[in-house]
Formats: structure tokens, sequence, C-alpha cells
């Protein structure tokens, strides 16, 4: 994959100039927040794209009363020079402990109740690439708030088992908070801000799954986000 390179970057149009901030949330596990992620026409042009009203993923929880609804992922198409520069500027985020292979990216649009179940973005048992039939897991995440409306309640992305950072809640950073978790105590949470991410590793350094790093999209109670993942691949053979 030529294209991830500085050089091929320019070759491809990328205008990489409008530069990011990163703050880290957190050392062990690392959590990094990125203020402008994404340039204001990438912002622009995926919140574009992304497909109203997709068929959604439906969740019913145990006790079959409370259903929560998910919005489904759209999986865009890797020739987009749009999406070639943002996996370009992940692979150089993520410098040389990054696997240079990538899924394809994928955007969801999130109106209300729209949430995403507790999770882990990496898997217990290998997925299996497609096309190479190698065995990998999802190494790293980006979750991107490529849009949040104005007018958006709701929608951070919860770790309940992530300490806040000490300094919560002090100016520096309005979009990081802590919230409760179900034992009451309190855990990091991430507001969503156009064209910021949250990045973090879901393995743990030997390739098993790292359960501290679940989490959550808290449902939409007004407005809209739109949110994409990037998953960096970690191949186990
Ligand atoms: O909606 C969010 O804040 C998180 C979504 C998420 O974790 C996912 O799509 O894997
Ligand atoms: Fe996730």
């Amino acid at each position: 994959r030529e294209w991830f390179t500085g050089e091929s970057a320019a070759n491809i149009g990328c205008n990489d100039n409008h530069g990011y901030q990163i703050e880290f949330l957190s050392k062990e596990p690392l959590f990094i927040h990125v203020q402008n992620f994404l340039s204001t026409d990438e912002a622009t042009y995926f919140t574009s794209i992304v497909p109203e009203n997709y068929t959604h993923r439906l969740y019913v929880n145990d006790d079959d009363v409370k259903k929560a609804v998910a919005p489904r992922l759209a999986v865009l198409d890797q020739e987009d020079v749009y999406v070639k520069c943002v996996l370009n500027r992940a692979q150089r985020f993520l410098g040389s402990m990054g696997s240079p292979d990538f899924e394809l990216l994928s955007l969801a649009r999130y109106g209300v109740p729209h949430q995403v179940q507790l999770h882990s973005d990496a898997s217990q048992e290998p997925l299996v690439d497609s096309e190479s039939q190698r065995r990998y897991n999802r190494q790293t995440s980006f979750f991107v708030y490529v849009h949040a409306s104005d007018d958006l309640e709701g929608g951070e992305t919860f770790f309940p088992r992530i300490p806040p950072p000490p300094d919560v809640g002090l100016p520096a950073n309005p979009a990081v908070v802590s919230i409760n978790n179900s034992t009451g105590a309190p855990a990091l949470a991430v507001k969503p801000i156009s064209r910021s991410a949250v990045f973090w590793l879901s393995l743990n350094p030997d390739g098993t799954l790292d359960f501290d790093t679940i989490h959550e999209g808290l449902p939409v109670t007004k407005g809209e986000k739109v949110g994409m993942n990037i998953w960096a691949k970690h191949y186990i053979d």
C-alpha cells in the first residue's frame, strides 16, 4: 500500500496541513484524545456521505424489555481519496508500532435513541482476513467524532473500567468527563466534539484482549452524531 507514506499523501492530494493536538488521558492502558483529527473538508465530506436511516442493528437485552438500537456501520470505499488521507494520517500516528493494514473505514450516523452496547473492539476469537485468509485481531482503535450537532446531548463514549484523568473537569479539555460506572466508581467518558477522536489499544502486548478497554456509546438523547471507526490489524500468524 504505497499510499501509507508522507510523499504519496501529497501525491494523492491530501491537504495534511491542518494539524491536530493530542492529550494523554491514561498511560496504562494507553488512551489519547486527539483534537482536530479530521480537517473540516474531510468532516463535511464524511458527514454528507453517511447514509440516513441506514438499517439498524437491534440489540435486545437479557430481560427482553429494554431494546437498544445501534446505527449500522457503513463501510467506505478504500479507493476514496478522503479515506486514503485519513488512513495515511492514522498510520503515521501509529508510527513504527503500527501494522500497515487497517480494516475498511466505517461510518455511522446516530440519532435519538441510538447507542452502542458495551463491547471490546477486539475479539476473543481471531478474525479472518477475507482476502488473505490470515488471522488477525483489532489492535488499535480510533473512534472519530466526525460530526456532533450543536444541540447534541448524550452520545459519549464511556469506558467504565478506565479511571478518569485526575484533572477531569478542569477547563483544559471539555471533551473529557467523568461518569460513574455501575459500581459507583468514576470512569472515563469522552464527549463527541466535531472532528476529534479518541485512541486506545484493545490488545495486551501478548496479543490477548485487554478487557479494561471495553466501552459503550451512550444513548443519544438529543441531536445527532456521526462516528467513524479506524481499526488497525494485528496479524496472529
Ligand atoms: O458510539 C460510540 O461512542 C462508540 C462506538 C463504538 O465503540 C464502535 O462502533 O465500536
Ligand atoms: Fe467500539
